[in-house]
């Protein structure tokens, strides 16, 4: 992966580049398919959640968030399809400030799967015909087997009631039903603190191939630094609301921050 060039993409983006600029860009391979730019949040006590986040997520990577219980991770990770409202100018997906989109429209291109399943009553196959429907889109049987592959299960699981699934077949089918919005970038919250090792490892075999097949843009928020280092293209350690260091997976011990080094320690 490159990283070079970054500052001087920063400098266009803070310049407010223009359309023309921001197309070429986006014909390009290599772009930050989203950009962070002082990202701040403070709780209703005034207490600093997040202070100042700036980075880029290019495009076609995955990225793993990991750092210690509280420090953040979960509020960044909202905040790029706004489950909570970052200020004008901070998020950017493929240079557009995300504010200004139509907030429904962002969380289709901008999906999420959190750390529990949330699944409505009635068969798999409504659940994942939901999203594409409220578009106007009805899904064929072929489509609904095509997501159910994409999220590693079999099509025979389309007519089953949602009721008698396991946690682990839940949680790949609200994958499943998240990309029967055909997102852009999938943002992924723990989605696997709750399963076993078997459906853990169907979710990261799913990512690898969203990654691998549809280029898709994966920002990941984990507790395993083991599951990071499996799947991550490279890692932003988030510490008291700051990303204090990017590096690549096989380089975490090189780590120079003394909570980060820390955390790694600890967990590894
Ligand atoms: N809306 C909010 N108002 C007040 N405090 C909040 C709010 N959202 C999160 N927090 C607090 O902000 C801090 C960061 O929370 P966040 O969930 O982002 O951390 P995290 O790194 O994802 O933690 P964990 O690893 O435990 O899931 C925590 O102390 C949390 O209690």
């Amino acid at each position: 992966m490159e990283f070079e060039g970054v500052e001087s993409l920063r400098e266009e983006l803070l310049l407010r580049i223009d359309e023309e600029d921001a197309e070429a860009s986006r014909n390009g391979d290599l772009h930050p398919k989203m950009s962070v730019r002082d990202l701040r949040r403070k709780s209703e006590e005034g207490r600093s959640l997040l202070s100042g986040v700036s980075v880029d997520i290019w495009k076609g990577t995955v990225v793993g968030v990991i750092g210690p219980s509280g420090s953040g991770k979960s509020t960044f990770l909202r905040a790029l399809n706004r489950l909570w409202e970052p200020s004008a100018d901070s998020v950017f997906l493929d240079y557009h400030d995300i504010t200004k989109l139509d907030v429904l429209a962002l969380r289709r291109r901008v999906g999420m799967l959190f750390q529990t399943p949330a699944l409505f009553d009635g068969n798999v196959a409504d659940n994942i015909k939901y999203g594409p429907a409220l578009r106007g889109l009805k899904l064929s049987d072929e489509e609904v087997s095509k997501y159910l592959g994409w999220a590693d299960l079999e099509s025979s699981l389309a007519s089953r009631s949602v009721g008698g699934l396991s946690v682990g077949q839940a949680q790949r089918v609200a994958l499943a039903r998240t990309l029967a919005n055909e997102p852009e970038v999938l943002l992924l919250d723990e989605p696997t603190s709750a399963l076993d090792p078997i459906s853990t490892q169907h979710i990261e075999e799913s990512i690898g191939k969203l990654k691998r097949g549809k280029g898709m843009t994966i920002i990941m928020v984990s507790h395993s630094v083991k599951q990071i280092q499996r799947i991550a293209d490279v890692v932003f350690l988030l510490v008291d609301g700051q990303i204090v260091e990017t590096l690549k997976p096989d380089q975490l011990s090189n780590a120079n921050h003394p909570m980060a080094r820390m955390f790694l320690e600890l967990s590894s």
